[in-house]
């Protein structure tokens, strides 16, 4: 039931395992590209946070394709090979990864720079948003060793109290910068995706690999910049009415009326960080199965020392079901 009920509930994830797609996510990317055709004359380009690997794919035949086509991949998590992208392993907010990355481009510069990257969310929204805006100015700041000018930069932005300063900060590298909504995006997510066309950095602006977070006098240039230091940016919603919604669960009865058949992922995860936590359900030693009676969070003080990880996980999200960790 469990394959199935996921399945059910988001046509996406159903869609990219019939596609061959590694993860739904592949769709956000093809919407955006269907909008802004941001693939087009594109020879060189960098997937930062890439793993499992869907947009990749997306860019290796988009870009790799071609016979002088570059795809560089990053991520912290390994990641299953992939035909025509060079993959990194790495955090995008160090140094070396950036100058590794650098290093594959002997020198040319990329056409495009994409980041769908995601902290792990700890549901505490001021502290995820914060987390998210960090990756994204740490991409920012490798997009402006990389990126040739006029290149084109697409960050996943999460749409929060401060998102206005973010995009200013995003306009003094850009001559264009919009906030776009792919239908494969869900409504109830504050997850958005800025489109930065045009780069184009301000006059005397030299990047600097030291400070990967562009957290120092950039923000005097900044400031000294005109007008206001928040903007508003246009909102593109992509994916065409037709689109399937991502919010809506569809049934699983094919149109052409044939029989759903379940489709394992196109690519499980190599070493996923909930590793551990299945090993410990298997062998029976989350924290449900030591407090069989009350896991409720308010008996923390109750809980074994220290305290895991995976004993986190269980009492914060008792329902998560074993396809969704792929325990099987
Ligand atoms: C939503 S997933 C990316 C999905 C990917 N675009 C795809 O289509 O398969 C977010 C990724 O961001 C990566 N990530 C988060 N922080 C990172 C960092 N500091 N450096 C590199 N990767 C990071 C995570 O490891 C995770 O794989």
């Amino acid at each position: 039931m469990g394959r199935t009920s996921k399945d059910k509930r988001d046509v996406y994830y159903r869609l990219a395992k019939e596609n061959g797609w590694r993860a739904r996510s592949a769709f956000k990317l093809l919407q955006l590209d269907e909008e802004f055709q941001l693939f087009q004359g594109v020879k060189r380009a960098v997937d930062l946070c890439a793993a499992p690997g869907s947009w990749s794919q997306v860019l290796s035949q988009k870009v790799g394709g071609q016979s002088s086509g570059q795809v560089v991949a990053v991520d912290l998590q390994a990641m299953a090979p992939l035909a025509g992208v060079i993959q990194i392993q790495g955090d995008i907010t160090q140094l070396s990864t950036a100058k590794e990355i650098i290093k594959h481009f002997e020198g040319c510069p990329a056409d495009l720079v994409v980041c769908d990257g995601a902290p792990d969310v700890t549901g505490l929204h001021d502290v995820d948003e914060y987390m998210q805006a960090q990756l994204l100015l740490a991409a920012l700041n490798i997009a402006t060793h990389v990126l040739k000018l006029g290149g084109c930069f697409v960050a996943k932005i999460f749409r929060g109290r401060d998102v206005s300063l973010l995009y200013s900060q995003l306009r003094v590298f850009f001559s264009s910068v919009l906030c776009a909504k792919p239908k494969s995006s869900r409504n109830s997510s504050i997850e958005a995706f800025a489109v930065c066309r045009g780069y184009d950095p301000p006059e005397g602006f030299i990047p600097d690999l030291t400070r990967p977070l562009l957290d120092h006098s950039y923000d005097l240039d900044f400031n000294q910049l005109e007008g206001p230091t928040r903007i508003i940016v246009p909102f593109v919603t992509c994916g065409d009415l037709s689109a399937y919604d991502s919010d809506r669960s569809y049934p699983l009865d094919l149109e052409d009326g044939s029989e759903y058949r379940y489709t394992p992922p196109t690519q499980p995860p190599i070493s996923p960080p909930y590793q551990e936590a299945c090993k410990l359900k298997k062998n029976g030693q989350l924290a449900k199965e030591v407090f069989p009676q009350d896991c409720s969070i308010n008996r923390i003080d109750k809980l074994p020392q220290p305290l895991t990880v995976p004993h986190c996980l269980t009492l914060l999200a008792p329902k998560v079901e074993d396809n969704e960790m792929n325990c099987s």
